[in-house]
């Protein structure tokens, strides 16, 4: 079915993978970004239709039982999952299509998209990795506890991926970004 081109953006909780999508769109409004479903509730500024589809746990279940999400995990005691309907439409549309999505995902989408570019974004260190959670202010404690051990599983699973960006100065992370989906032949 491949026409356009998934690409799967993966990396742990805080290491901005949203930072770095705001900016790649702002330079290539033609990227799709799918919005995913989640049972978490909004953050703060998040937006119904725009962030997210914030759904209820049965919603969410029903969804995935009938087929209607292309992948989805549990992650730090939310369900997260890919509309599928949407993705599919834009790939035979030869668009871009990129998932930011968290690793159990990621394997996932092995299976269904085999040629899907896989990216991993990985922090400088676990600690600015942590301070960067924490500035944001938008977790409790405790689910700042649970991101980050989930940290050190997804930074381990980093070689699995396609490509490794290190997003320590911003604009070369961009940049890194921005050469791995239009000029994937030079990783
Ligand atoms: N290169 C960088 N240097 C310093 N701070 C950064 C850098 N990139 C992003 N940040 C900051 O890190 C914080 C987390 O970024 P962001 O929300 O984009 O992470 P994320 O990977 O999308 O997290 P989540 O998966 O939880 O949504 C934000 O406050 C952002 O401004
Ligand atoms: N497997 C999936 N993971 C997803 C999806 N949408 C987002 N995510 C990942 O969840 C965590 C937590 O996100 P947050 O917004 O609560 O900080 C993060 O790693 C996202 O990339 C999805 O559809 N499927």
């Amino acid at each position: 079915m491949e026409l356009g081109k998934l690409i799967v953006f993966t990396g742990p909780s805080g290491v901005g993978k949203g930072t770095l999508l705001r900016a790649i769109l702002e330079k290539y409004p033609e990227l799709e970004i799918s919005i995913s479903a989640t049972t978490r509730p909004p953050r703060q500024g998040e937006v119904n239709g725009k962030h997210y589809y914030f759904v209820s746990r049965d919603k969410f279940e029903a969804m995935a039982a009938a087929g209607e999400l292309l992948e989805w995990a549990e992650y730090a005691g939310n369900y997260y999952g890919t509309p599928r309907t949407p993705v599919e439409e834009k790939i035979q549309l030869g668009k871009f299509v990129i998932l930011e999505i968290e690793l159990v995902g990621a394997r996932e989408i092995n299976k269904t998209f085999p040629n899907a570019l896989r990216i991993f974004v990985l922090p400088p260190s676990l600690a600015e990795l942590e301070r960067r959670i924490r500035d944001r202010a938008q977790d409790s404690e405790d689910a700042i506890a649970r991101r980050l051990d989930r940290a050190k599983i997804e930074i381990d699973a980093a070689d699995e991926f396609d490509v490794q960006i290190i997003n320590d100065d911003f604009d070369i992370a961009l940049l890194n970004l921005e050469h791995a989906i239009f000029s994937p032949g030079i990783y």
